[in-house]
């Protein structure tokens, strides 16, 4: 599924919080989206999902315009886990995930047997299944990011859409949740503020005060200048004996 956007530009009152934002995201492509504090990333995703309309420009979900789409036939699509998601409701972890059926689920399409099976496979894959009866509001926050992160793989969709989704787990659970993001067969984009996780992306988009600054592959995005440009970090870049690129960071400058 490709996603192309084209001179996204999204204003509130009188702030710009993106510019001219235009990039394409090829189908089965892993697309990192990277960039210091308040720099647009999160602003990026929302509009991406379909949940906030550019003041101008366009996006283009495989050559339709993503705001001509109803939020049914979106959510049948993209799947976004948002940094900070919660609910009131009191609900348990399977029902949570179950969530992710919905857009599925019509009067003449009720719950199926299959339904049941991806709710199954959503909760072994981020290693939820034993708490699968709990509350939701009694769970840690890392355990609550995993639980959103399995109703999004329960919704089964065509173009995966994280925000830090390793924010709040332990390295473990960080290691095999990108493990599992890398090995899914479909369009991912995924924004995350480790720029060492960052370089196992297919590619990575580079945002600063809302602007496009860099596009491309991980060792020509990530150079030691545009790290102390963007990000403000002096930085040294080695190549490991795995032949990966790691940067090491010294100090803020
Ligand atoms: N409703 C709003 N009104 C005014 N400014 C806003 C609004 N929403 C977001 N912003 C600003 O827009 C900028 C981009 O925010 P966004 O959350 O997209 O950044 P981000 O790159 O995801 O940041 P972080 O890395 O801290 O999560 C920030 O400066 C933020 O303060």
């Amino acid at each position: 599924m490709s996603l192309e956007l084209d001179k996204v530009t999204v204003t509130v009152h009188r702030a710009t919080l993106l510019r001219e934002v235009s990039l394409q995201v090829q189908p089965g492509e892993c697309l990192g989206l990277i960039g210091p504090n308040g720099s647009g990333k999160s602003t990026l995703m929302r509009c991406m999902a379909g949940l906030r309309k550019p003041r101008s420009g366009a996006i283009r979900l495989r050559d339709r315009s993503l705001f001509a789409m109803t939020a049914r036939a979106r959510a049948q699509q993209i799947a976004l886990v948002e940094q900070q998601a919660d609910t009131t409701e009191r609900l348990t972890v399977r029902e949570a995930v179950e969530l992710g059926r919905t857009p599925f689920l019509s009067p003449v399409r009720g719950w199926r047997a299959e339904d049941e099976t991806r709710i199954e496979a959503a909760l072994q894959a981020v290693e939820m299944t034993a708490l699968a009866d709990r509350l939701w509001h009694t769970l840690s926050g890392g355990e609550q990011q995993r639980v959103h992160i399995a109703r999004a793989l329960a919704q089964a969709p065509k173009l995966l859409l994280l925000d830090e989704p390793t924010n709040h787990l332990d390295i473990r659970h960080q290691l095999a949740l990108l493990k599992l993001i890398h090995d899914l067969p479909i369009t991912r984009v995924i924004a995350l503020h480790d720029l060492n996780q960052a370089m196992s992306c297919d590619r990575l988009a580079l945002l600063d005060g809302g602007r496009l600054k860099a596009i491309g592959r991980p060792c020509e995005v990530l150079t030691e200048a545009i790290v102390r440009d963007s990000f403000g970090v002096a930085a040294s870049r080695s190549i490991d004996p795995a032949g990966k690129h790691v940067l090491h960071f010294s100090h803020a400058v």
